[in-house]
């Protein structure tokens, strides 16, 4: 599933570049005034940080929410107090573009995270170009020479990758590319099965420094407690927030 996501995502960029040219797409990105500290915003705290998510379908879960206007969503994250914003801009299986994410980043001033499948250097530039601060990196879809490509284009760009890892190996191969925001996400993304207790499997491999996010599987704050208890800095929520009360939900996850 991850390696057909990944291929549909990057065909559909490439259908993109056929209507705006690489050199195009590069010129707009260099052009963004300079990205939003995402290390500073998602710094650890007394509270659990959190990284609140439009997503208005997925291939787990199907259909979640209608979300007409995703910038209203976003500000009433802001409002709610979450300290970054994941747009989803994957558009086949979850219903996302990145004309989501410019909305949301003229919506808002926190910073805004590019959700997607992300294989090229096209894909990055694009996510700059439309006002991405963090960008995804999945470790278990890209090769070595690749993520590397990636994330020092990313870097070079002034924004944050957001590594996102599912087991020691992902972990370690993160750490040497010398990621300072990594996540672990609890869905498997072949099968779909949630395992909340792989972020604390996992929470002694996280190199020195860097800050630590348990994606996935957050429905309630007993669930944000539980990855708080293993070394969370910061929780990456999608469906709950998208299908409840963002502002009682965000409430009660940073009361943790
Ligand atoms: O959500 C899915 O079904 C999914 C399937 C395959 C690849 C990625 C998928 N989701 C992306 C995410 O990582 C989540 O949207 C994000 O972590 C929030 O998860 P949740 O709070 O459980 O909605």
């Amino acid at each position: 599933m991850l390696a057909e996501l990944t291929a549909n995502a990057v065909a559909d960029a490439e259908s993109r570049r056929a209507e705006r040219p690489l050199a195009e797409v590069e010129s707009a990105a260099l052009a963004r005034p300079a990205a939003i500290d995402a290390l500073a915003a998602l710094r650890p705290a007394q509270h659990v940080k959190v990284i609140a998510e439009i997503k208005r379908s997925s291939p787990s879960r199907g259909s979640l929410a209608a979300i007409d206007d995703p910038a209203a969503l976003a500000r009433t994250y802001e409002l709610g107090g979450a300290s970054a914003i994941s747009v989803l801009t994957e558009g086949r299986k979850f219903g996302g573009s990145l004309a989501d994410l410019e909305s949301v980043r003229q919506a808002v001033s926190l910073p805004v995270l590019r959700k997607d499948f992300i294989a090229t250097p096209y894909q990055v530039f694009e996510a700059r170009a439309a006002g991405a601060d963090l960008v995804l990196l999945i470790v278990a879809a890209l090769d070595d020479d690749t993520l590397r490509e990636l994330y020092a284009l990313i870097t070079e760009l002034g924004m944050t990758a957001l590594v996102e890892t599912h087991s020691a190996d992902e972990l370690d191969r993160a750490a040497q590319l010398g990621a300072r925001l990594i996540g672990v996400n609890a869905r498997d993304l072949t099968t779909f099965e949630l395992d909340r207790d792989l972020f604390g499997r996992l929470a002694d491999r996280f190199p020195e420094g860097a800050i630590r996010v348990a994606e996935s599987a957050v429905l309630t704050a007993a669930d944000v407690a539980h990855y708080r208890a293993a070394g969370a800095d910061a929780v990456l929520v999608g469906e709950a927030l998208v299908t409840g009360d963002p502002i009682s939900n965000l409430s009660a996850f940073m009361a943790v």
